[in-house]
């Protein structure tokens, strides 16, 4: 799961395409509008020299009547008609333009948003969450997408810019054929000092990626609730600060060098380009004097010329500011292009009566796994069975490995040796939407979604959403069926204080409705996975949960991590873990017979009760 490189051009042509698949009409709209906004100034001068030549040629200081007189002129009066009226116009749909601007941004943001929304939604491995290299990489995107808004103003400038462009051209050329030439050669180092301005500030921002994630964790510490009690109780409020400030200045610190020297070189070079606009201005006005231009010429060439060098800079701004959206949206590609590190299988789960003698049940088959990146293995050649009507548990200290196995029996990741297989199938090659049907699970951070208590617990089977009895039932297998008549609006409560009239549960409550979730699974799962289901419930509860476990666990493969041994002793088999291996394996007697680790951490737990 190695991001691809992109170069810029590759990029560019990329956010183009989907900023064209975004918004086609709104582009094609602006590019009509600009038809008329961007030839509109260079029609109003012609018509203004034609005006001045004309109203020059009958003012003599002998007309008695000078409304009779442009009446009488029809050149001159249409001119002077048209000349209003389309500045009229011009003026007029500007207030079309800023619509037409806004929905081509919202466009643009809702359909590429869309497709990494969507993208991100489809992994079914974990890794884009757990890899620092890929979480900046999210960073990046979310970057990215601002400027593909931003293309899209850009596409629009430079479809204005060269409406502007080419009727000056072709009127510079009647000046003299290198007027053009010489505003177009006196303007091209500023591309190029604009394009390498945001090559280096790129550069600056794909350094700082890591920063500027950083920067946002902490400023989610200041101000999300799940902080917020720890946050006072501790007093680690000047801390967070005090990182989230350094980091800002760190990050500001080496954009704003950047900026100053991109400034720099960018005024310097229009100050070159000034000279370009200067000799031709000096030629046409001594042209006039010369006789070689009328006054109307003299109107217009300079009005061109000003209107040619204000068209380059539109399009070398643009230009430069194109390359910068190149840069800057190559992370969403490298997103969308991202190869997912699980592939599904494609065969379906084999029904236990047709599984290998020796191979019914889940098989752990000398299984190592290392996290992608780290360099130490978590897990190291561990092998045991979960045979059909086993529960069970997964016990050790702190980091032992438990829940990354827990996450591998799941195909959250797949193993770095070894084999896990179900029925005597290597669960690589089975379909992942149907094995994890077939998984119920309770994991240690469980979600707590913030959607209606129906979505919560339905959403653990979406076929019974709308059974209103079967998501009663699991509420009241998981215990806390009393939450439909404690909730005021029942089963569609709107849980979680981010949801407006949203109730806030506690979080024995939540586990348990994590619980009623899996519950939900009960029909077609046949492996439960439980990874510390009873933390967050009391000692009373905690029994009452056990007992539903057991009763569920019944002809099912279940595997419990937990350490809480008073569960682990309901277990069939305990499998102790350390440092990643296995060191003990039995059932609570023969465990405690053994005196080895399991024996003294259940002496342990068991004294720290009394
Ligand atoms: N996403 C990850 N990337 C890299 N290392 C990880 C990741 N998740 C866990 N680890 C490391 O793997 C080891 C085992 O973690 P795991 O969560 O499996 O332990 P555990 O036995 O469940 O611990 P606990 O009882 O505290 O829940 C730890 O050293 C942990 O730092």
């Amino acid at each position: 799961m190695q991001p691809k490189e992109f170069t810029p051009m590759q990029a560019l042509r990329r956010s183009v395409t989907m900023v064209a698949q975004a918004a086609p009409m709104e582009l094609r709209n602006i590019a009509l509008l600009n038809l008329l906004t961007g030839t509109g100034p260079s029609i109003s001068l012609f018509l203004g020299k034609v005006v001045i030549d004309e109203a020059s040629g009958i003012a003599n200081g002998n007309v008695a009547n000078p409304i009779q007189a442009l009446l009488d002129n029809s050149l001159l009066f249409w001119c002077v008609l048209v000349a209003l009226s389309l500045n009229l116009i011009v003026d007029s749909v500007d207030a079309i333009g800023t619509s037409l601007f806004a929905a081509l941004r919202d466009r643009v943001e809702g359909y590429c948003r869309g497709r990494v929304l969507e993208k991100v939604a489809g992994f079914d491995d974990i890794a884009l969450f757990e890899r620092p290299d890929l979480l900046n990489l999210l960073e990046l995107s979310e970057k990215g997408l601002g400027r593909m808004q931003r293309l899209a103003f850009i596409v629009a400038a430079l479809i204005m810019g060269l409406f502007t462009l080419v009727p000056s051209v072709l009127v510079s050329v009647s000046i003299a054929g290198w007027v053009p030439l010489m505003l177009l050669a006196s303007s091209a180092p500023s591309i190029l000092v604009e394009m390498r301005h945001h090559r280096k500030s790129w550069r600056v921002e794909e350094t700082q990626a890591g920063a500027t994630r950083r920067k946002h964790i902490y400023a989610k510490a200041i101000t999300s609730e799940d902080y917020a009690k720890e946050v006072r109780l501790f007093s680690i409020q000047d801390i967070l600060l005090h990182r989230w400030q350094g980091l800002f200045d760190q990050t500001f610190r080496s954009m704003q060098r950047v900026r100053y020297e991109g400034a720099f070189a960018v005024v310097m070079w229009a100050l070159v380009g000034g000279l370009g606009v200067a000799l031709p201005y000096i030629y046409v006005v001594v042209g006039v004097l010369g006789g070689q231009f009328t006054l109307g010429d003299l109107a217009l060439y300079t009005g061109i010329i000003l209107q040619l060098r204000r068209s380059l800079y539109l399009l070398i701004g643009n230009t430069g500011d194109i390359y910068d959206v190149a840069l800057a949206t190559a992370p969403i590609f490298q997103l969308l292009d991202l190869e997912p590190q699980l592939h599904t299988g494609s065969q379906r789960l084999r029904p236990l009566a047709t599984a290998p003698a020796s191979e019914p049940g889940i098989i752990v088959d000398q299984v190592s796994f290392a996290y992608p990146g780290a360099d130490k293995a978590t897990l190291h050649d561990i092998s045991f069975a979960v045979r059909p009507g086993e529960m069970v548990a997964l016990v050790g200290e702190n980091g032992a490995g438990k829940t990354t196995l827990a996450k591998l029996l799941c195909r959250l990741y797949d193993p770095t040796a070894g084999q896990i297989r179900w029925h005597g199938q290597d669960l690589r090659r089975l379909s992942l939407p149907e094995l994890r049907s077939h998984i119920a699970v309770v994991m240690q951070d469980y979600a707590r979604f913030p959607a209606t208590l129906r979505e919560n617990v339905g959403w653990g089977y979406l076929p019974k959403l709308s059974a209103d009895g079967a998501i009663a039932n699991s509420l009241r297998e998981a215990g806390i069926d009393t939450l439909l008549t404690e909730l005021d609006h029942g089963l569609d409560t709107p849980l979680g204080k981010q949801l407006e009239d949203g109730t806030d549960l506690s979080g024995g409550q939540w586990q348990r409705v994590a619980i009623a979730r899996a519950l939900m699974r009960l029909g077609e799962a046949d492996l439960l996975v439980f990874d510390e289901p009873t933390a967050a419930l009391d000692p009373k509860n905690e029994q009452e949960i056990y007992a539903i476990f057991r009763a569920i666990a019944q002809g099912r493969m279940a595997v419990v991590v937990s350490h809480r041994l008073a569960l682990a002793k309901l277990c069939d088999r305990i499998i102790v873990l350390e440092h990643g291996q296995i060191i003990e394996q039995g059932n609570h007697d023969q465990l405690m017979a053994l005196q080895g680790q399991y024996h003294l951490m259940f002496t342990r737990q068991a004294s720290s009760y009394l």
